[in-house]
């Protein structure tokens, strides 16, 4: 596992003299930058699978809301009744977006890499209990993580390049 997180930045030194506020200085920006990736992907009826913990012993199919959508979806694993497996015996880690939320707003987050890591639980969750990469949940999960992938290197390049520049050079002696 990456625990860098992409975008790495490569050893570009940005110039924070005095102000903070500006986008580049400010180490606390990726709260914000964060909150707003949350909410775009709130956005994406991709996200409906994933806003609340998966329990799929509840209800026999998965029925979205009346009316939130004419389709409905139901997880291969509900069609195929040979799988004894549940989603709890399958997933170690479950994790869904109400969760991630409720820790970001709560500023449990120390860093932009440890909301990126809870993310990315969701998708790889996805990745393992599917058993059929053309479901339709697995494909809004591929969609979704695309989306979520483009957005978050900056924020978390952004985040390295603000730390970095917060560093004080002191001289070492060896
Ligand atoms: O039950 C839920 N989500 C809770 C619902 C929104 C109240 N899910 C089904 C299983 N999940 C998957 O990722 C896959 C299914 C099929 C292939 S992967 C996670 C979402």
């Amino acid at each position: 596992l990456d625990s860098d997180g992409p975008g790495t930045s490569s050893g570009r030194r940005v110039k924070c003299r005095g102000r903070r506020q500006s986008l580049k200085c400010n180490p606390d920006a990726w709260k914000k930058q964060c909150k707003e990736l949350l909410s775009l992907i709130y956005e994406r009826e991709d996200s409906e699978p994933f806003r609340q913990p998966a329990d799929l012993l509840s209800y026999p199919g998965y029925q979205e809301q009346e009316g939130e959508s004419s389709e409905s979806v139901v997880p291969e694993r509900q069609q195929d009744s040979s799988l004894s497996e549940d989603y709890q015996d399958v997933i170690d880690t479950p994790v869904d977006f109400s969760t991630v939320k409720e820790t970001l707003e709560a500023g449990n987050y120390g860093s932009p890499l440890e909301f990126y890591k809870d993310v990315r639980q969701i998708f790889n969750n996805s990745k393992a209990y599917t058993s059929n990469k053309k479901s339709r949940i697995y494909s809004m999960m591929l969609r979704l993580s695309a989306l979520f992938e483009s957005r978050i290197k900056n924020i978390i390049s952004e985040y390295k390049s603000a730390i970095q520049s917060q560093k004080r050079r002191r001289p070492r002696y060896r």
